[in-house]
Order: structure tokens, then C-alpha cells, then sequence
């Protein structure tokens, strides 16, 4: 089993400590960008975390690419809907593993999501099968997410690659000594608990404008500047589907709360079954769950089904806030989002 660092929120009886009430607001939260399909994603997400009866609302974060029309229909579904500005990295000529991850680091907008205390992060691409309330209970102060894994043709470009190194069995091919220490623990940034700080906010934007990209963008970077603070979570909270075929030993699908739709191909609302890997049973099996949840009208937003209705649209600078000016940062013009 992969090395994990216990924490004991997870014996939680999925019992809600605090509801949503005043500074302790808690809300989970999404990214959207473009004018594409990843839209039926979040409204996917949206249905799944009520199916899972969380009392916590669904904040999206938007680009002001995203058009009215699915504004309209992420607002229909119960969410949260603030727009951001994008973010885009220092100048560079990296090649990032995928082309549109550029526009990815402006997820970093959502640590100045400050009328909340505590957010569990969620891509698009994400489906949470079990409540996960309690995870808004883990202890203040770290950065809680999933281990990744090197072993997809996606990490060709790492040395963890090169020498057949991953983290997830760290005893099979031991790291080579004379590469020095092994590279520390790297999570998933496709989920992740965190608290929306200004301070943090401030701190993300001033690193990014000094640190070079690289392949895997803001989450290369997000494991750059909080890996002092960085705790594992176990796989259950982001079954990342490369795992099935890449560590299988470490995964017990039936105890899996949240999957994550990453791997080529697999994502449900474009799903083929025709790449690598697409035409698995279990693959098969998760993207049919995904569509019973997207599909299943018992789980559309009713005004009077949930307290936390959609506020109207907010920008993400709360009141108190308002005046002080974003950090300035640099930008550049980036490939569409895909
Ligand atoms: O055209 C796009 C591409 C990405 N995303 C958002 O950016 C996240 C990260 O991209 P993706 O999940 O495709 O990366 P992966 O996890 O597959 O590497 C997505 O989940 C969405 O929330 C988006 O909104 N529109
Ligand atoms: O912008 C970089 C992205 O990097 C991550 O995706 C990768 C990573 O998981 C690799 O390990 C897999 O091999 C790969 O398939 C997958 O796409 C995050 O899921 C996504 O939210 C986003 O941060
Ligand atoms: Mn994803």
C-alpha cells in the first residue's frame, strides 16, 4: 500500500460539525473554463454531491469565457457562480503535458474565495459517489490531497519516468541513489482541502511570477509551494483511473468515494471506449455510473429542496476586499482550453 499519513477525520461518522454559519462558511468548488462540453461536468458534480445529500453548496469558478447560457444552467443546477479572472504563467516555453493545462493555474484564484473558511477543491472531470462532508473537518493549517501517480506516458518527460520510480510503490523500483533523495510526495491536484486565505492568495501569485513553468502547470506548482504542509489522503478521495491499471493492488473499488475521469479518453460526457485502456470493464462500469447521476432528473436543483439556493453571481473578491487591488501579474496569450 502506498504510504499514507493517517488522518483521523476519516473515522468520521459523516456527522456535520458545523453547518454553514457565518466566518465558518464551507463550500466545495469547481473550475470552468471555455465555451466547451466540461460544462456537463460540473452540472454531473453538481447532481452527485446532491445525491450524496452534502449540505455544502457547489461554488464555480468561471472564466469570462464561459458563456450566459451555461451560467444559466450551472445557476438552474443550485450552484454558486463567480466569475475570475485567468491566470496565466511567467513567459516560457514549456511544452505543458497537455496544451490547455496553461489556463489551469487559474484555478489559483479560489484562495481568494475568503468568505469561506474551508473548500474541498473538485475538477470538472470529478464524481463524488459517497458523502464526503467529513473531510471539512480535517485540522486547519495543511493542504490535503491524493497521491499521484508517474507511471501514465504523460510523466515521459520526469526522471521518476526514466527510471520506472513511482510513488505509489516506492519498493519496486527504488529510487536510484546517486539521483540524490527521492522527489517528495506529489498529489493529484484534481481534489484537494484547503482554506481560502488573501494572504495565501497573495503569496501563490508573487511565487508564480518567479518560478518557471513546467509540464503538469499549476499542479507542479501547488505541490512546489505546499509541500511542507502537504498530507496525504487515502485514494478513496480521488481514484485517479490510471491507478486501475497501473497499481491495482493499492485500489479496493468498492471502498472508492470519488473518481476522478483524468485518463485519455475517459472522460464520460466524450467517452469512446476506443483509447487505451477505455474498453475495461471497470472503466465501462464508472463512466455508466456517471451518466446515471448526470442523467437522473430526481437530482435537478429545486429551489425549495435546498437552503443554500444559488446566490446571485459574485465576483470572487468579497466585500470586505473589494478595495484592495489584485496583485498585479503577467499575461500572456494561451491556446484555447480544450
Ligand atoms: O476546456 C476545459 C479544460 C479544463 N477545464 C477545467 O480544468 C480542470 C482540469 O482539466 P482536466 O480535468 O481536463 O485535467 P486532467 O485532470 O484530465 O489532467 C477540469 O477538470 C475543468 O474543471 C475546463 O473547465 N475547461
Ligand atoms: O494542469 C495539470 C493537471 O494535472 C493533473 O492531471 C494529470 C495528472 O493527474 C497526471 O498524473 C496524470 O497522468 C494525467 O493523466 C492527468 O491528466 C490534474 O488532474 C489536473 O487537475 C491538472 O492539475
Ligand atoms: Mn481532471
Amino acid at each position: 500500500m502506498a504510504p499514507e499519513v493517517p488522518v483521523d477525520v476519516f473515522s468520521g461518522s459523516g456527522k456535520i460539525s458545523s453547518l454553514n454559519t457565518g466566518y465558518s462558511k464551507r463550500a466545495y468548488v469547481t473550475f470552468l473554463a471555455g465555451n466547451g462540453d466540461y460544462v456537463k461536468g460540473v452540472v454531473g458534480l453538481a447532481k452527485g454531491l446532491r445525491k450524496v445529500k452534502s449540505v455544502y453548496p457547489l461554488v464555480v469558478a468561471i472564466l469570462p469565457d464561459v458563456p450566459e447560457e451555461h451560467r444559466e444552467i450551472l445557476t438552474s443546477q443550485g450552484c454558486i457562480v463567480c466569475e475570475i479572472e485567468p491566470i496565466y504563467p511567467p513567459e516560457n516555453q514549456i511544452q505543458f503535458a497537455m496544451a490547455y493545462y496553461v489556463i489551469n493555474y487559474s484555478k489559483l484564484r479560489i484562495w481568494n474565495f475568503e468568505e469561506y473558511s474551508k473548500m474541498i477543491y473538485l475538477d470538472a472531470d470529478i464524481q463524488v459517489f459517497e458523502n464526503i462532508d467529513h473531510l471539512f473537518d480535517t485540522a486547519d493549517g495543511f493542504f490535503y490531497a491524493v497521491m499521484d501517480c508517474f507511471c501514465e506516458k504523460t510523466w515521459s518527460h520526469s526522471p521518476q519516468y526514466s527510471v520506472g520510480y513511482c510513488q505509489q510503490c516506492p519498493d519496486k523500483v527504488t529510487w536510484p541513489a546517486e539521483m540524490g533523495s527521492p522527489p517528495p510526495l506529489y498529489f493529484n491536484a484534481g481534489m484537494f482541502v484547503f482554506e481560502p486565505s488573501r494572504l495565501t492568495y497573495e503569496n501563490l501569485l508573487h511565487k508564480l511570477k518567479i518560478t518557471p513553468p513546467t509540464p503538469f502547470a499549476e499542479q507542479d506548482f501547488l505541490n512546489m509551494f505546499f509541500q511542507k504542509t502537504y498530507k496525504p489522503i487515502p485514494l478513496m478521495y480521488n481514484l485517479v483511473l490510471a491507478m486501475l491499471w497501473r497499481h491495482p493492488e493499492n485500489v479496493e473499488l468498492d471502498k472508492v468515494k470519488v473518481v476522478h475521469y483524468c485518463a485519455a479518453g475517459s472522460k464520460p460526457w466524450r467517452y469512446t471506449g476506443k483509447e487505451t485502456n477505455m474498453d475495461r470493464e471497470d472503466i465501462k462500469m464508472l463512466v455508466a455510473k456517471w451518466w446515471d447521476i448526470y442523467n437522473d432528473k430526481s437530482l435537478d436543483f429545486h429551489a425549495d429542496q435546498n437552503p443554500s439556493a444559488p446566490e446571485e453571481e459574485t465576483f470572487a473578491r468579497p466585500s470586505i476586499m473589494a478595495s484592495m487591488p489584485e496583485p498585479a501579474i503577467s499575461y500572456i496569450p494561451a491556446p484555447s482550453a480544450a
